[in-house]
């Protein structure tokens, strides 16, 4: 479960440069809920994921995850708790390692990590047994360098690393945004099946209306650092993407610049 209390978040206080990034968000996200978060650029969707997993410290506001004030955690200390998986697909893993050698990273996720001597035969037949489940044939290439793989193959070895060792919290920084249509949709279908067996709490950032409503339960829109809508269950089942432009003009009472948000 995460736990927003009155987060306020500003960059550059007190300049000329001074933006209001998070205007007092509180907010609880139950446990296994799969939360799509949209909103117009800088609405503050990637600044909220960041004070959920560290990035940035809140200027006022408690954090809590699973039931620990982490408010003050560095964000390496969270890692324990959280994964996060971004939309640049060289972000999640190492290039110049091979696949074996990520994936026995990705499973000492949160401890401490030393100087593996290599990976032993018995880690190797679970990674080709989890990179089977893919059905991208990276369980024949566990010695090949990840540096070779294309994006979508990446994108999802990242999505296996990232839920390895079940975290808490999962966090998805736009992460199919870099992808074409068919990888993004095979992507996102990869993580809704791992969302769904594993039962993640997790977070998704789209700009996408249609990928927000019909993935997740929840889905919550952001604007000027404000949480405009919250919808969940049979209202957020029933949304269409109609529905969800009208109510953004409805509470803003102003045409704004969602064009992004249409694209695809
Ligand atoms: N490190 C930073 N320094 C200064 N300003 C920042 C920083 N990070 C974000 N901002 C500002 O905070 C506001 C919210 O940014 P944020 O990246 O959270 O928006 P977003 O909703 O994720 O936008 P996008 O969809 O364009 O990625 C924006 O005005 C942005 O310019």
């Amino acid at each position: 479960m995460i736990r927003l209390q009155g987060i306020v978040k500003y960059f550059h206080k007190g300049s000329v440069n001074e933006v209001f990034a998070l205007n007092n968000i509180s907010l609880q996200i139950d446990e296994g809920d799969f939360v799509t978060v949209i909103g117009s650029n800088g609405a503050g969707k990637s600044t909220l994921l960041n004070c959920i997993a560290g990035g940035f410290f809140p200027d006022e506001g408690t954090v809590s995850i699973s039931g620990l004030d982490v408010t003050g955690w560095p964000e390496y200390k969270r890692a324990r708790l959280i994964s996060r998986v971004f939309q640049d697909p060289l972000l999640g893993t190492c290039p110049s390692a091979t696949i074996e050698q990520n994936m026995a990273l990705a499973a000492l996720r949160g401890k401490r990590r030393g100087l593996a001597k290599g990976v032993k035969s018995r880690d190797r037949e679970r990674f080709r047994e989890e990179l089977k489940q893919l059905g991208l044939g990276l369980d024949e290439r566990l010695l090949d360098k990840v540096g070779l793989l294309s994006g979508g193959q990446r994108q999802a070895l990242t999505m296996l690393m990232a839920t390895m060792l079940r975290p808490d919290v999962l966090l998805l920084d736009e992460h199919i945004a870099a992808l074409d249509p068919k990888t993004a949709n095979q992507i996102l279908l990869l993580t809704q099946e791992i969302v769904n067996q594993q039962q993640l709490t997790s977070l998704m950032i789209t700009h996408n209306m249609k990928h927000a409503i019909s993935f997740g339960n929840r889905l919550i829109m952001l604007h000027q650092g404000k949480i405009l809508l919250d919808l969940k269950g049979e209202e957020k089942k029933n949304l269409t993407v109609k529905d969800l432009l009208s109510e953004f003009y409805k509470t803003q009472g102003e045409e704004l610049a969602m064009d992004s948000l249409l694209l695809t």
